[in-house]
């Protein structure tokens, strides 16, 4: 269980997330839904240590207080970021880019078996395996992005708006795949513009307007949400 508590982000004299609290479960999605500019992006990159800003608070994985630690440390500790951008090798292939995420001590006992895992949950990148990444197209490239970080053996993984650029059907098959991931028994906390989509496969969801959280609830709840259909998804449903 990751449990984020009273988390504020501030760059320079703009604080840009106050006292936010969130918890992520293995075995469930979460989602983050908030507008442009709301600090989802600020958020997850306080909870994987490759923040910009000033962090403070806490944020418990098995028994370990992340905020403070290097970001090797916390991937060491059970937690992987795939960022905004995919943060790949785009010079290298697949394979190399999948086995660099095999660097944790957490994932190497494990790595033929994980490789297995997430070459049967992207069948695509066994074909592809020796394709330098740069090559491939957007969607083909988020499948390297989340396999990577799969790699590390994470028990939280953590999306930084996942869908961004990818076609209706690339959504689709993208949101599958997270559940999938979820089924596996991994926390999902996943951050998206796209809330139609996001709230169909997720359990539960929080709301960030202007770095705060202004609701939580179950994914059915916020869906049903008059507020929510007006602000996230075009209107009512
Ligand atoms: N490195 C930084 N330096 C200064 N201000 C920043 C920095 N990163 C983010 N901010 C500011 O913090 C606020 C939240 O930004 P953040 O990128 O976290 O939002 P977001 O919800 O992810 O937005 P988007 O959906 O547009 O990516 C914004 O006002 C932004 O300008």
């Amino acid at each position: 269980m990751l449990e984020a508590r009273g988390i504020a982000v501030s760059y320079g004299l703009h604080e840009a997330l106050h006292e936010i609290s969130i918890e992520v479960d293995r075995g469930e999605i979460v989602v983050m839904l908030g507008a442009n500019g709301a600090g989802k992006s600020s958020l997850l990159r306080a909870l994987a240590g490759i923040s910009e800003g000033l962090v403070t608070g806490g944020c418990m994985l098995g028994g370990q207080d992340l905020i403070g630690m290097k970001p090797d440390a916390i991937v060491e500790a059970g937690l992987a970021l795939v960022p905004e951008g995919r943060g790949i090798f785009a010079d290298l292939n697949v394979m190399e880019n999948l086995t660099l995420g095999a660097y944790p001590a957490r994932a190497r006992a494990i790595e033929r078996d994980n490789l297995e895992k997430v070459l049967e949950l992207f069948p695509k990148l066994r074909d592809r395996r020796s394709q330098i990444v740069r090559t491939m197209s957007g969607g083909e490239q988020q499948m390297v992005a989340i396999g990577r970080a799969l790699m590390s053996n994470p028990e939280i993984l953590l999306l930084d708006e996942p869908s961004l650029g990818l076609s209706p059907l690339l959504c689709g098959e993208l949101f599958r795949n997270l559940r999938k991931i979820r089924d596996a028994g991994l926390g999902v906390l996943l951050v998206e513009q796209n809330a139609r989509q996001s709230l169909a496969i997720a359990d539960r969801g929080y709301l960030l307007e202007n770095g705060r959280i202004t609701g939580a609830d179950s994914a059915e709840s916020l869906i049903l949400d008059p507020a929510v259909q007006k602000a996230y998804l075009g209107g009512a449903i």
